[in-house]
């Protein structure tokens, strides 16, 4: 019998978070584990709730929604040895998808967890990111962007209509119409980047934005980020490409390198174009540039 936390994002999946996590609930419990439902009306407050309880003393803890709320579980046992269960109940699950966790069934995942608290989690990399120079304290999981689909994701954030996915075609066609590449100095392991750019990720996973391929070779486990660099592309450019990222195909566009690293920094260069977007992470508001990520290896335990 494990003790464990459990934080339900109710709002995940277009509402299925709630029947997703009550049903988990239910089947915990079945199997003998103490649950303690440490969910909140908030993503901060379902944070503040989990740490508080870690810190007390959980077998693992258990999360269920999309990958906004993994990233939440992330931030929550990073670096701190505490096992994390995902039940993939969001939209995207990109994180899920790329850890190879059943999504959309509640049944097979809570069975992956269960067969992790049983034979020990699989330690895989997180990064840590935040403004340079300071001690960084929020992790990520998936894919730092601060390009041009970060600017969709925060112009959809700021609509109230329509909803879905409709939104973020609206999103789409409004940022479109002002593009200009950005400017972007990025400083890697070994070299730096200083261009016009559209789009600069910096991939732990291979998929974001709900199954786009952004970094079709990143590994989960390497210790490194697949940095995805585009350079300036058009606005027409920009609509002709985007399909083929679905399957990756951007990767052989002459505009286009992957460049692999431990630790980057991500900075405006003026003479180059605009000031980038605001940086998004798992789907999640980071803030603005310049930013400086590191990977830590091995620094979360999934239960799977
Ligand atoms: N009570 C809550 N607990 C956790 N997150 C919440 C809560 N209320 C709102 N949210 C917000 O819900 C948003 C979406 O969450 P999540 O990513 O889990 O689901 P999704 O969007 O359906 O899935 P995906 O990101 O995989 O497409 C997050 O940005 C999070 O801030």
């Amino acid at each position: 019998m494990s003790h464990l936390g459990l934080v339900v994002n109710p709002t995940a999946g277009k509402g299925r978070g709630t029947t997703a996590g009550r049903r988990v609930h239910e089947l915990l419990r079945a199997r003998g584990h103490r649950v303690e439902d440490l969910s909140g009306p908030t993503l901060e407050q379902a944070t503040d709730r989990a740490r508080a309880a870690a810190l007390e003393g959980l077998d693992g803890l258990v999360v269920v929604g999309g990958d906004g709320v993994v990233h939440l579980g992330v931030n929550v046992v990073a670096g701190t040895g505490l096992p994390l269960g995902i039940v993939a109940a969001g939209t995207g699950n990109d994180i899920a998808r790329s850890l190879g966790l059943p999504r959309g069934d509640v049944d097979a995942a809570v069975a992956a967890l269960e067969h992790g608290l049983g034979e020990g989690p699989r330690r895989v990399d997180a990064v840590r990111v935040g403004e340079p120079g300071r001690a960084a304290r929020e992790w990520f999981a998936g894919v730092l962007s601060c390009g041009f689909d970060a600017a969709i994701n925060a112009r959809a954030n700021e609509m109230s209509w329509p909803k879905g996915s409709a939104r973020y075609v609206r999103a789409l066609a409004s940022e479109l119409a002002g593009f200009r590449p950005y400017g972007y100095r990025v400083t890697l392991d070994e070299g730096v980047w200083e261009e016009p750019g559209t789009l600069v990720a910096a991939a732990n996973v291979p998929w974001i934005g709900g199954g786009l391929k952004i970094a079709p070779d990143a590994a989960v486990d390497d210790g490194l980020l697949d940095v995805v660099l585009a350079g300036p592309f058009t606005r027409g450019g920009v609509v002709r490409i985007f399909p083929g990222i679905y399957r990756g195909r951007h990767i052989g566009h002459p505009a286009v390198e992957v460049r692999r690293s431990r630790s980057l920094l991500i900075e405006p260069l003026e003479s180059e174009g605009p000031h980038p977007p605001v940086a998004f992470a798992d789907g999640e508001r980071i803030g603005p540039l310049p930013l400086h990520a590191q990977v830590d290896p091995g620094a979360l335990s999934v239960l799977c």
